[in-house]
C-alpha cells in the first residue's frame, strides 16, 4: 500500500534518524535540510548529521552508564546514527568517539540512497506548508529565525534561547610529545581504544595557579542581552567553573586522578588538561571540557600557558551558541505532537533533550510515531523504565514545573540514571551493599531492566506492525 509522503525540517541528527525510521517504515518521506543553501553559526559543511562539536557519543558502557544504555536500545532500534557512529568510531578510552566528516558522509549517503526518502535542500521560512498533514520539526539548538518566529506565534510560549560554549581544535603535529603523553584514566581500554587514547598535559600547583588567574582575567565575549543566562552544568564555559572557585576546574575537566607521567613518574601532576582525537586521521585533538567564552586573542595566549601546548595551533577555537528550545512538558503531547497543531511533531534538541545521542533517540522514537500514525498501526511510547521510555518522559511531561510567573524551569538534559523510575537491587544473602558498590548494582539493576523492557518493546511494536 503506497501512502503520502511525510515530511522532515532540519537534517541534523535527530532528523536524520527520523528519516531512516519512517523510510524502514515503508512510508516515504522528504527530508528538508537548509544547508548549504542557509548555513547555521555552528555547522561547517553540507553534511547531514553534523557534529558541530566534540565527536563524542560520550560513554558506551551499557551496564552502568546511562547514556551507553541509550546507545544499546538504540542499537536494538536498528538506530542509523549508532550503526554509523559504530562504523567510523575512532579511539577513546571508555567512551564512543567517530570521526566526524566520516560518519556525516556515510549517514548521508545512507538517507540519499533509500528509495523512500528525497531530500530537498532549503530552508522551511516559516510554519510548514497546510498540505504537508505530518510533519517532525526538527531544526534543533539553531532553528533558523524565521521558523523560530512562527513557532514563537503559534505556541504563544517563549521559546527560550541561551548560548552554551565550544571546546577549541589543536593541531597534533603542534602538541610538544616530550611534555605530554598518551594514556587513558585508568588505563581504561573501552571500545575500539588502546588505554592510551588521550593525550595528557601536566601542570604543577603554580602552572595551575597561574593558569586559572589568567582565565579569570581573560577578555571574555559579553552578550548584555544574555547576561545571567542559565548555563546548564554539563557544559559550563571553563573561566566560569574557574569563577566558582580556584579547586573547580582540579575537580572537573583538569583532574589529575588515573594518570601517570610517563616522562616524570614520580612527580604527581597537580592537575592534568585531557586532549582527545578528533578525527580518523589522528592529526586533530580536541581540548576536553575546555568549552570556553573567551575572546579568541585571549584563548590562544592562555591555551599556549598548558605545558605541551606551548607551541599549539588551533584548528578551531572555542565559541558561544544559541540554544532554541520549546517548553514541552507544557507544549507536546506523549508522541511529541504539538498541541495547539498536532499535525507538527518536535524531535530533537529543540524538545529540550540534551547532546547528539539524546537527540537522536527522540529523533528515532519520533519518526516511529509519525510512521505508525500513517500506516494507521498504533504505537504505545516506551516502557518509562527503559532509556527511551525515561528520556521522552522528561521532555513530555516527567519534569516538575516550578510554575513561577514569568518564568520556567525546564531545562534541556542528558540522559541520566535519575530520570528513571526505582529499582530493587537485587541482594545476594548474607552480603550487605554499601556505597559505590551499592551505586554500582542499583545502575546495574536499572540497566538490565531496561534491556529487558524495551526488547518486549521493540518485540510489540514489530508484532503490531506485522498484523
Ligand atoms: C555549537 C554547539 C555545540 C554543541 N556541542 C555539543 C557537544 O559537544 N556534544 C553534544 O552531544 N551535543 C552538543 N551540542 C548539542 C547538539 O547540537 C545537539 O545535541 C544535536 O546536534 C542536536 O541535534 P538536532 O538534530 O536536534 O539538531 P542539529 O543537529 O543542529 O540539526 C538541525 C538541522 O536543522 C537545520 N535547520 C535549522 N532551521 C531550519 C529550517 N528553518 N529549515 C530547514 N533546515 C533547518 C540545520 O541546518 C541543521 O542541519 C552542541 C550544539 C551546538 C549548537
Amino acid at each position: 500500500m503506497s501512502h503520502a509522503p511525510l515530511h522532515i525540517v532540519g537534517g541534523g541528527l535527530a532528523g536524520s534518524e527520523a528519516a531512516w525510521q519512517i523510510a524502514e517504515a515503508g512510508v516515504p518521506v522528504v527530508l528538508h535540510e537548509m544547508r548549504p543553501v542557509r548555513m547555521t553559526d555552528a555547522h561547517k559543511t553540507e553534511g547531514l548529521a553534523e557534529l558541530v562539536c566534540s565527536n563524542s557519543f560520550r560513554s558506551d558502557d551499557a551496564e552502568t552508564n546511562a547514556v551507553g544504555l541509550l546507545h544499546a536500545e538504540m542499537r536494538r532500534a536498528g538506530s542509523l546514527i549508532m550503526r554509523m557512529g559504530d562504523a567510523h568510531q575512532v579511539p577513546a578510552g571508555g567512551a564512543l568517539a567517530v570521526d566526524r566528516d566520516g560518519f556525516s558522509a556515510a549517514v548521508t549517503a545512507a538517507l540519499e540512497a533509500h528509495p523512500l526518502i528525497s531530500i530537498d535542500r532549503g530552508e522551511v521560512a516559516g510554519l510548514p506548508p497546510d498540505d504537508w498533514d505530518s510533519v517532525i520539526v526538527a531544526t534543533g539548538p539553531l532553528t533558523s529565525p524565521a521558523l523560530a518566529e512562527a513557532i514563537r506565534g503559534l505556541t504563544g510560549e517563549d521559546a527560550l534561547a541561551f548560548f552554551d560554549a565550544i571546546a577549541p581544535i589543536v593541531h597534533f603535529d603542534t602538541i610538544d610529545m616530550n611534555v605530554a603523553w598518551f594514556q587513558s584514566r585508568y588505563d581504561k581500554p573501552g571500545p575500539g581504544g588502546t588505554g592510551a587514547d588521550y593525550i595528557n598535559c601536566p601542570m604543577d600547583k603554580a602552572q595551575y595557579e597561574a593558569f586559572v588567574a589568567a582565565l579569570l582575567a581573560g577578555e571574555k565575549t559579553s552578550f548584555k542581552e544574555w547576561e545571567n543566562v542559565p548555563y546548564f552544568d554539563g557544559c559550563l564555559p571553563i573561566e566560569v567553573m574557574a569563577e566558582r572557585g580556584p579547586e573547580t576546574l582540579r575537580h572537573g575537566p583538569m583532574k589529575p586522578v588515573g594518570l601517570t607521567n610517563r616522562h616524570k613518574p614520580d612527580e604527581k601532576p597537580y592537575a592534568v588538561v585531557q586532549l582527545r582525537q578528533d578525527n580518523a586521521l589522528g592529526t586533530l585533538y580536541n581540548m576536553v571540557g575546555f568549552q570556553t567564552k573567551l575572546k579568541y586573542g585571549a584563548q590562544a595566549e592562555i591555551f599556549r600557558m598548558i605545558p605541551g601546548l606551548g607551541e599549539a595551533q588551533f584548528a578551531r577555537l572555542g565559541g558561544l551558541h544559541r540554544n532554541t528550545f520549546l517548553n514541552s512538558p507544557r507544549l507536546l503531547d506523549g508522541t511529541l505532537r504539538l498541541k495547539a497543531m498536532p499535525r507538527l511533531r518536535f524531535a530533537g534538541q529543540i524538545t529540550g533533550c540534551e547532546g547528539y545521542v539524546e537527540s537522536a533517540a527522540i529523533g528515532l522514537l519520533a519518526g516511529r510515531f509519525a510512521a505508525a500514525e500513517r500506516t494507521g498501526v498504533p504505537l504505545t511510547p516506551p516502557p518509562p523504565t527503559t532509556a527511551f521510555g525515561a528520556l521522552l518522559g522528561h521532555i513530555t511531561g516527567g519534569h516538575l514545573s516550578a510554575d513561577e510567573p514569568g518564568r520556567r524551569s525546564f531545562q534541556p538534559m542528558n540522559i541520566n540514571f535519575g530520570l528513571f523510575p526505582p529499582v530493587e537491587v537485587p541482594r545476594e544473602p548474607g552480603k550487605r551493599l554499601r556505597g559505590n558498590d551499592k551505586a554500582i548494582a542499583r545502575k546495574r539493576a536499572l540497566s538490565g531492566r531496561a534491556l529487558a523492557d524495551i526488547e518486549a518493546w521493540l518485540g510489540l511494536a514489530q508484532r503490531e506492525a506485522a498484523e
